[in-house]
């Protein structure tokens, strides 16, 4: 049997004028929403030539010593930005950590940004490391993509909120001042000896509204389907991303739509390097169930969250700053039997 991946979803109708065809993309990423919380999103406008330009600098950056990495480390100076190195997170709270190694971006904002003053979550001035091959070059190909993904975002959402019937600007206030990330990743090979035991990145859902990640050819990515339980594989397309829903759309939705767990082994004997982008939307934000959503029953399955306090806490959690169980509280039916069916 062949395993059902996530859909391939053509956006260009978003940008054409023809209505019909507009309906029919807000239908598919519907449905793509509540089966798998996953899609991979084709001719969106992003520029080939911007995305291999971003895997370039990506690879310039993680061939620098680890020495001159460490100078820019995450954890120097706050605000979430710089390099993580191997294993320094553990998604699923077991064996030596998760085999990647990490640099994070956003907005390059100045320490006079009254966001930056009142200490908001991920909101800061970005670490650029001087030792690299073009330092400049590389600040500009990464502030131009974080530009051009945060509006990739914005417009996504606009079709999100068609989806569930709501005005094209409900996300407009979320998308204000918006935390939004640009996570570089690293991924060495596996040794196949210890992939029984080890992942890239363990099982986890994102924290945030939407992730967009451009991965590399190599492969490795692995979403659940709930619906045949087991791992299916997230084949790399060039140039497409790969779509999936944060716990925030899913605690929007009443968990109608899924945030989905997924996972990388970098099984195919090569270093894998990819490009998630998170949109998180605006610190001050409070996220609560959509009326629409509510359950006839029970209303709200989830209480309302404030978008800095959820973040800082899912970060806590995952980093190891914290003594939170595995995962949140999420999916946990799904986690409970899960390794049991490897792709
Ligand atoms: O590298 C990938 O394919 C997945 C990365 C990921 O899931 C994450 O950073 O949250
Ligand atoms: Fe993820």
């Amino acid at each position: 049997m062949i395993s059902e991946e996530p859909p391939v979803i053509d956006f260009s109708p978003f940008h054409g004028s023809d209505e019909s065809k507009k309906v029919e993309l807000v239908e598919q990423i519907r449905q793509a929403c509540e089966r798998f919380g996953f899609f991979q999103l084709i001719n969106h406008d992003v520029p080939l030539t911007l995305q291999q330009q971003v895997i370039k600098q990506s690879k310039e950056l993680f061939d620098l010593p680890l020495e001159v990495k460490e100078k820019y480390g995450k954890d120097i100076g706050g605000y979430n930005r710089g390099y993580e190195c191997l294993r320094s997170q553990n998604f699923e709270k077991q064996g030596k950590g998760d085999l990647k190694e990490g640099f994070y971006m956003g907005k390059n904002l100045p320490l006079s940004d009254q966001y930056v003053i009142d200490k908001r979550f991920g909101q800061g001035p970005n670490k650029y490391p001087a030792e690299l091959r073009d330092p400049k070059e590389f600040q500009r190909v990464m502030e131009e993509y974080h530009k051009t993904m945060t509006a990739l975002a914005v417009n996504l959402l606009q079709v999100l909120a068609c989806t569930l019937n709501l005005n094209t600007n409900f996300f407009d206030d979320f998308c204000e001042h918006p935390v939004a990330a640009l996570r570089l990743l690293h991924y060495p090979p596996q040794d196949p000896a210890t992939i029984e035991v080890e992942k890239g990145i363990g099982a986890h859902t994102d924290f945030g509204a939407i992730t967009m990640l451009l991965q590399d050819e190599t492969g490795g990515l692995q979403v659940w389907n709930n619906f045949s339980s087991e791992w299916v594989g997230v084949t790399p397309i060039a140039g497409a991303y790969v779509v999936n829903l944060g716990n925030m759309m899913m605690r929007w939705t009443n968990d109608r739509y899924l945030s989905n767990l997924h996972r990388v082994i970098n099984k195919g004997g090569n270093e894998r390097f990819s490009v998630p982008f998170f949109f998180s939307g605006n610190p001050n934000y409070t996220v609560k169930c959509l009326p629409s959503c509510a359950d006839p029953q029970i209303g709200a399955k989830h209480p309302p969250v404030k978008v800095h306090d959820w973040m800082n806490g899912r970060f806590a959690d995952t980093y190891g700053s914290s003594k939170g169980k595995a995962f949140g509280d999420l999916r946990q039916d799904v986690v409970a039997g899960m390794d049991a069916n490897r792709v």
